[in-house]
């Protein structure tokens, strides 16, 4: 045990104090201010007899290096990855009261934090932050290490910490434990001040709990997804919505592994009629009273999907649903939900519902090549994906598809580029003359991408050839059939544009014969589907051999981030981890600095595709540095193609070769 040597001079008295009662404990001292609580007590023992720190010492807060910390988030890589939605969610209902929220792994390194950035250098001082060690060993009796020692919930406030510069904090902290009930990790609330009652934080003890038990029920049921399960609880109403319990069970209803509350169960059971073969875990009809029939027809056989079955060792009734695997176990991204769709649009969602609606729509409208489809949606949505997958998956796949983008065409030129023209219809043009873009779409599928920026007059053109299905090219004298199938897609508010009188109403109405509308990358409830989607287009797309893989802390903060620029700025940003990348791994480091920064909020950002770039003079300034190469502008801007045309336009830039 330390010395009890003289306090520095520059402790503030209440720290002076506090250490004056840890020493007491420490000789053995009864007094009013040792805490009263048995963990905390044997803990500050601990601390002082076994682990040898010494009080009159504070210690700064150690947060590990970057590669240590990397390493530590590898080791919990899966369990981040589910506990992510609980963090947030616990989160979201602590933060309007001052608390931070730690998910540390099971040797108190914290892995996961969220707190307020307005906070960040009190946080980092207090070790309320990411990397900090909450190591019992290292910090002292704390909620982490503490709850880590004991494998329980616990609540460290203010004095009760064994270190003097943790004394104005209050933490609550409950263990997350894997399948075989072993901690793997501690999920912790701190405070930087609070009231001076413990009780104060009973509720902040409930709420830890409760979510620590979620996400270890989510991790369970993630581990053991592709296996039976029965989900049980002692209210009828409860079982569906959080049923506590869930036990595993092999094909031959022998148990594999439970839940906190199905291990409790087991437990039970197993000291009443102690194992007699070295297999530890009993079948699914020693621990109920039931057939097993009759738990394997509960999804067929009841109204509610429901059965009542008596647990023989506590005589309790326990109300019962099943589980029944999903899918394979795979590592490759989960199938599409719609398996039934081609595959051109199975591939293009999973379970998102705006999206299955638009699959669904599109389904229906593969074939039915007269009625032309508008399809709406961000910048960089996947308008022209869906309008591929629409012509890949019908009658006419054999046939071309031509896409044409409205905005990067100059004025001047759509009409020819369009139609085509005879050999000398105008000057500047080929000596042959030039088949259109219209007729070498014949037996296809014409794609008109930015159709709200087509020219009022080239409308008019438009709306003929639709009508009259024949174009007429520059200089001919006779028109020349066409069979098209037309698909449009727009960002814009075509209504309002027709209210303003820049679309023709007409038109129109011709080409929304159907919409599709595509939901934006933020809004997708499958996003983590499209993540891997993306991410495994853009490595075949690199070739090589390697196989590379998105570690958890990088799908992390691709979920969390906003995408303004939708599915295009997530590729962008994949190829950008990717081709920069060191090793076979994507970490949260690999990704470009923007999508760490702007994380999803309430109010989401404005698309790239509604950034006012009317006045921004960087716009000439890059096109100028990029020697006017628009892709290379819009890499570097972090918006489509036709943005920077669009934004060209209406800035009235024009690039020197265009001009003549
Ligand atoms: N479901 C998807 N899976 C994989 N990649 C996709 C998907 N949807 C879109 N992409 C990719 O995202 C990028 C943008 O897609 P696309 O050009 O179809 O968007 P858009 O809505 O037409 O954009 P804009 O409005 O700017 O013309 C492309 O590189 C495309 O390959």
């Amino acid at each position: 045990m330390p010395t009890n040597s003289p306090l520095p001079a520059q402790l503030r008295s209440v720290q002076r104090q506090h250490i004056e009662h840890v020493f007491q404990l420490g000789e053995g001292l009864d007094s009013p201010h040792t805490p009263a609580q048995e963990m905390i007590r044997h803990s500050w023992l601990r601390c002082l007899n076994e682990y040898q720190l010494d009080p009159t010492q504070p210690r700064p807060a150690r947060v590990v290096p970057q590669q240590t910390l990397l390493e530590h988030r590898e080791s919990v890589d899966e369990l981040l990855h589910v506990a992510r939605a609980g963090v947030e969610q616990l989160y979201g209902q602590i933060s309007q009261l001052g608390y931070v929220l730690l998910l540390t792994d099971q040797r108190g390194i914290t892995v996961e934090f969220r707190g307020d950035p307005r906070q960040d250098q009190q946080l980092r001082k207090a070790g309320l932050y990411l990397g900090a060690d909450w190591d019992e060993r290292f910090a002292g009796t704390c909620a982490v290490g503490t709850c880590l020692h004991d494998r329980q919930a616990i609540i460290c406030h203010r004095q009760e910490h064994f270190d003097a510069s943790h004394i104005s904090l209050t933490c609550t902290a409950a263990p997350i434990a894997d399948p075989q009930g072993n901690v793997m990790a501690v999920l912790d609330i701190s405070a930087l001040q609070s009231p001076t009652q413990r009780e104060s934080q009973n509720f902040s003890l409930s709420l830890v709990t409760l979510y620590a038990r979620m996400i270890e029920d989510a991790y369970f049921l993630q581990r053991y997804r592709d296996c039976l399960m029965v989900r049980l609880d002692t209210s009828r109403e409860f079982v569906h919505v959080n049923g506590r319990g869930l036990i595993a069970i092999e094909e031959n209803r022998q148990v594999i592994a439970a839940n906190a509350i199905g291990r409790e169960l087991i437990a039970e059971h197993q000291r009443r009629w102690p194992p007699w073969s070295t297999n530890p875990t009993p079948m699914l009809g020693e621990l109920f009273e039931c057939e097993i029939t009759d738990v394997l027809s509960i999804n067929s056989a009841t109204d509610d999907q429901i059965r009542a079955f008596r647990a023989r060792a506590s005589n309790t009734i326990y109300f019962i649903s099943l589980l029944e695997p999903k899918r394979p176990r795979s590592s490759q991204p989960a199938k599409p939900a719609s398996a039934s769709l081609p595959e051109s649009l199975a591939r293009l969602g999973a379970d998102d519902p705006a999206m299955r609606k638009v699959q669904k729509l599109a389904e229906r409208l593969r074939n039915e090549t007269s009625v032309n489809v508008l399809i709406s949606g961000e910048t960089g949505t996947g308008k022209e994906v869906i309008a591929r997958a629409l012509h890949e998956s019908g009658n006419r796949a054999n046939y071309p598809f031509i896409a044409v983008n409205c905005a990067a065409i100059p004025e001047a030129l759509i009409e020819s580029e369009l139609f085509g023209y005879e050999p000398g219809a105008f000057t500047g043009g080929r000596a042959k003359g030039m088949r259109g873009l219209i007729p070498q779409a014949h037996g296809g599928t014409l794609f008109l991408d930015e159709i709200g920026d087509m020219p009022l007059a080239l409308q008019t053109r438009l709306l003929r050839v639709l009508a009259e299905r024949e174009v007429m090219p520059l200089g001919a004298n006779t028109p020349v059939k066409v069979d098209i199938r037309v698909i449009t897609a727009t960002h814009r508010n075509i209504e309002s544009m027709i209210q303003q009188g820049e679309f023709r109403e007409d038109l129109y109405y011709r080409l929304n014969g159907a919409q599709l509308r595509l939901p934006a990358l933020r809004e997708r409830a499958d996003k983590l589907y499209v993540i891997r989607q993306v991410f495994n287009d853009v490595v075949s797309e690199r070739g090589g051999n390697a196989s590379p893989r998105l570690r958890a802390d990088a799908i992390s903060a691709l979920l969390a981030y906003a995408w303004p620029g939708n599915i295009r700025q997530l590729k962008n940003a994949l190829a950008f981890a990717l081709a920069t990348s060191e090793s076979d791994e994507i970490t949260v480091h690999d990704l470009p600095d923007q999508c760490l920064s702007q994380r999803i909020t309430r109010q989401a950002s404005p698309p790239a595709s509604e950034m006012n770039h009317d006045t921004d003079p960087t716009l000439l300034t890059t096109l100028k540095e990029q020697h006017w190469n628009i892709s290379a502008v819009a890499r570097a801007l972090g918006v489509s193609r036709p943005t920077i045309y669009r934004q060209m336009q209406r800035q009235g830039i024009v690039p020197p070769n265009w001009q003549g």
